[in-house]
């Protein structure tokens, strides 16, 4: 039992959390999505050593960059048909191969009963973030769920971040974002709070290089780093 005492109800910070590479382990189900709709389309599939360099950014970026490694020129107009089927495709495969990290889904439970809100802020569109959620039986543990076609713009904008803890209900000050990406690190300095990187995740350049607050490698360790950044 944590000797943590219990927050206000009334004003809980928000952990929030990105989803691909932080909360679930996604990268099987992208690569095969993602090579199933460039061979449709009569190109190369990519090695998923180069796939995991290429999430973080939503589908469409990650399509694009696919066309872009068999050096294929896109437009909005070409690259639509294969969004479309990446949609589609990836939708009837959401977790197939996708799984919570090791530690996830009782660290998630252990932080609401220390009284944190908890929040998804993915780049993800909704219309895929949200049929992962439930295919992994994760939905019910967040408070609010904000994904890359939520707002304007997706991060690393503040905003998704700031509407995430806004629509859980919580507040700014104390709130911590949980990430493994630059554009995770990135919309938390600009939202103004802190920020925990996974090791483990999807980045073309190790986490740590990209300044978090602190690092960690299992999400059993989330409540220390937690206490040492005083949420
Ligand atoms: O690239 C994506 O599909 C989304 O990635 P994220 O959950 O890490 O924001
Ligand atoms: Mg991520």
């Amino acid at each position: 039992m944590s000797s943590t005492p219990l927050r206000s109800a009334a004003t809980p910070p928000v952990i929030v959390f990105d989803l691909d590479g932080t909360l679930v382990s996604s990268m099987d189900d992208l690569v095969v999505t993602l090579n199933v709709v460039l061979e449709a389309a009569g190109h190369e599939a990519i090695a998923p050593e180069s796939v995991r360099t290429m999430v973080g950014h939503g589908a469409k970026v990650l399509l694009q960059r696919g066309l872009e490694a068999n050096g294929v020129a896109w437009t909005e107009d070409s690259l639509a048909p294969l969004y479309a089927h990446f949609l589609t495709y990836y939708e009837a495969h959401i977790a197939d191969h996708t799984r919570p990290f090791s530690g996830v889904v009782d660290c998630l439970a252990r932080l609401r009963d220390r009284g944190f809100r908890l929040a998804v802020c993915t780049n993800k569109v909704e219309r895929l973030t949200l049929p992962l959620l439930a295919a992994l039986d994760l939905t019910w543990h967040f408070d609010a769920v904000v994904g890359g076609d939520t707002f304007e713009r997706p991060k690393p904008d503040a905003r998704p971040v700031l509407g995430a803890i806004e629509r859980a209900g919580g507040m700014v000050t104390g709130s911590v974002m949980v990430g493994d990406s630059v554009t995770d690190i990135d919309a938390a300095r600009a939202a103004g709070i802190p920020v925990v990187a996974v090791d483990f995740g999807y980045t073309p350049v190790p986490v740590r290089d990209l300044g978090p607050d602190r690092v960690i490698s299992h999400f059993d360790d989330l409540e220390a780093a937690l206490d040492e950044l005083s949420v």
